[in-house]
């Protein structure tokens, strides 16, 4: 079995980490890509040394001057379907999904080394457009242990347990232009 076959099992590198291919259809996609392109994304300052991805967030948004979930405009129609499949292939509850970011990387553009905020509970992404390097870490004593996993296109995964608690995830700047639909779950509602 191929790599990418194992990963399309499930569960693979991480704990809490699943993932699988081929989530949605090309022509999904492409009307997907077609919403974010057209969303007022706004640039997302991540750290000195981070190329500038833009982003659009829905339902809710971590304000970085005040440290706090601030609410931001509802989830739009056209995402409000694909995150109901999210969470069926997640096994979480129709609605859970309270917040959705987009986000936009043209070509040399990543993030870097983060969990996300406390705030939320689990964490779906979707990836259009181009694949990238999905990678984690977390320490190990002296050690980082590391997995990659090869984001392509299409594909969805789901970051909950250790791999949204204990493991750090980022994404080396991107060869070609990507973007991501995330779907969040709340730790408390
Ligand atoms: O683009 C992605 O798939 C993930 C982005 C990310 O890690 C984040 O927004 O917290
Ligand atoms: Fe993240």
């Amino acid at each position: 079995m191929t790599q990418l076959g194992l990963f399309a099992q499930g569960e693979a590198g991480p704990a809490g980490l699943r993932h699988i291919d081929n989530f949605i259809d090309t022509m999904t996609e492409q009307e997907l890509i077609g919403h974010v392109a057209a969303l007022p994304l706004q640039r997302f300052q991540f750290g000195a040394f981070e190329g500038n991805r833009r982003v659009a967030w829905f339902g809710y948004q971590y304000d970085y001057s005040q440290q706090r979930l601030t609410e931001a405009a509802p989830i739009p129609d056209w995402a409000a379907p694909i995150a109901r499949q999210a969470e069926a292939w997640a096994g979480l509850a129709e609605g859970s999904v309270r917040q959705v970011l987009c986000t936009w990387y043209d070509q040399g553009v990543g993030i870097g080394w983060h969990r996300d905020k406390p705030h939320f509970d689990k964490v779906l992404g979707l990836s259009l457009g181009t694949s990238c390097k999905f990678r984690f870490r977390r320490r190990r004593g002296e050690q980082w242990q590391r997995y990659t996993l090869e984001a392509l296109p299409r594909s969805l995964y789901l970051m909950d347990g250790e791999a949204r608690s204990q493991w750090e995830h980022s994404i080396p700047p991107v060869e070609a232009p990507r973007c991501s639909i995330t779907f969040r779950t709340m730790k408390q509602t």
